[in-house]
């Protein structure tokens, strides 16, 4: 039998052209992260992924209309939530039925022409931060507020979400965080969507797929944690025993750590910056500082660098949003990256079937239940 790699580590799965990982940078289509960040909006990246090129100025303008005349979320999907006590309900949870939900009321789910799943790609990117925010207020007692057809991505995401139009560097903050989490080559969940695609399953299911592998701590699940961590910590100067306990209870740290990175996580320094930036304007300068902390001695003691979901822990929690919403926020940009790769994978399909080397017992004779 073939050997076995644990984990697939190395194993080169596919042939893709959306994101590359070469010698620690990050390029979406041959773009440099670091440029998409520093120059560029959420939803031109969206057009860059789901199109493998860059917008010119009066197409961006039609992605954005068509952005902003798609998020309205039917009916149903609001009454649905507000059916359930949702006080113990994970928000990746009830997004996860909720994109399931929202297949029933499309009704071209199931048409597989590639325009048709091209199109549903741009609703459910459209829907996706709606769903997220309606979810979150209705849990709260508070009625969902309609998007705004003159706001970016970004803006219309925060605004949904607290009610009032957010303050520039808000949305400068979500607008960068959006993008550097938009794609990333064969992740767990990029994967499992273009597996469940693979069979030629229909966009919603390949979706739902993908949210669930998002969800768990050792993916995108991870930055929740790390606030979590943080908030355990709550003075800088807790944060070394804290990490050294945890370390000697062969513990994870959560945002620590990555499977393809060596050096470092080319998006984590652009969320460092945001973090030092929001944590002081916001008085809780003692967030980015025990993060400082905890990268340090993991990159000394382990030589482990800091993950992407490292610094949006104190990022998203600067700017007031609950810590289980960093999760879903995490998965509004990713749905970029599915869709893209789902396009990807139904525009030159095979189905993904591996193999499993068979460890348990061999041939054995069937005794009849009366009998054992
Ligand atoms: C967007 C993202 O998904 S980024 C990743 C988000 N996840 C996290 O931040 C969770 C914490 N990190 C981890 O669990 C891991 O680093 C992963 C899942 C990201 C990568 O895992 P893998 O490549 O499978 O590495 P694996 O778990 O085998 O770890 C290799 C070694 O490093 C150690 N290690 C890896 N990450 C950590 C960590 N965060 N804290 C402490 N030790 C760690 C392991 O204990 C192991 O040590 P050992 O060889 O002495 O047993
Ligand atoms: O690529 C990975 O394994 C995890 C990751 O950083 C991401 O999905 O952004």
């Amino acid at each position: 039998m073939m050997s076995t790699t644990k984990g697939l580590e190395g194993v080169i799965a596919t042939e893709s052209s959306i994101s590359s990982i070469v010698d620690d940078q990050l390029t979406y289509v041959g773009y440099r992260i670091d440029d998409l960040a520093e120059n560029s909006s959420f939803e031109e990246v969206v057009f860059l992924l789901l199109n493998k090129r860059l917008p010119k100025q009066d197409e961006l303008k039609q992605f954005e209309n068509e952005l902003t005349s798609n998020m309205e979320i039917p009916d149903a999907l609001i009454e649905h939530f507000k059916s359930y006590d949702l006080s113990s309900v994970h928000p990746m949870a009830a997004l996860r039925t909720a994109v399931s939900l929202l297949g029933l009321y499309d009704s071209e789910a199931d048409v597989m022409e590639p325009n048709a799943n091209f199109q549903k790609a741009i609703r459910l990117q459209a829907k996706i931060s709606t769903i997220v925010t309606a979810f979150a207020r209705i849990r709260d007692g508070k009625d969902p507020v309609s998007p705004k057809k003159d706001l970016s991505y970004a803006a219309n995401f925060l605004y949904m979400l607290n009610g009032e139009e957010p303050k520039d560097l808000e949305v400068e903050a979500i607008n960068k965080a959006l993008i550097l989490h938009a794609d990333h080559e064969l992740n767990a969940s990029t994967f499992t969507a273009r597996v469940c695609v693979a069979t030629l399953s229909d966009v919603y299911s390949g979706i739902t797929a993908a949210i669930g592998a998002l969800k768990g701590p050792l993916h995108g699940g991870a930055n929740e944690r790390v606030m979590k961590m943080l908030t355990e910590i709550d003075e800088v100067d807790n944060a070394i025993p804290y990490i050294k306990e945890k370390m000697a209870n062969k513990e994870k740290i959560m945002g620590m750590g990555h499977r393809v990175y060596r050096t470092g996580d080319p998006r984590a320094k652009h969320l460092k910056k945001m973090s030092k930036e929001l944590t002081e304007l916001t008085g809780q300068a003692k967030w980015y500082e025990m993060s400082v902390k905890i990268e340090e001695y993991i990159k000394e003691e382990k030589g482990l660098p800091a993950n992407v979901d490292f610094y949006s822990a104190s990022v998203y929690h600067s700017l007031g949003i609950k810590h289980d919403l960093f999760t879903p926020i995490f998965a509004i940009s990713r749905f970029s990256g599915w869709l893209a790769h789902i396009l990807e994978q139904y525009d030159n399909n095979r189905l993904i079937r591996p193999r499993a080397e068979y460890v348990g017992p061999k041939i054995q004779s069937y005794t009849p239940i009366e009998k054992r």
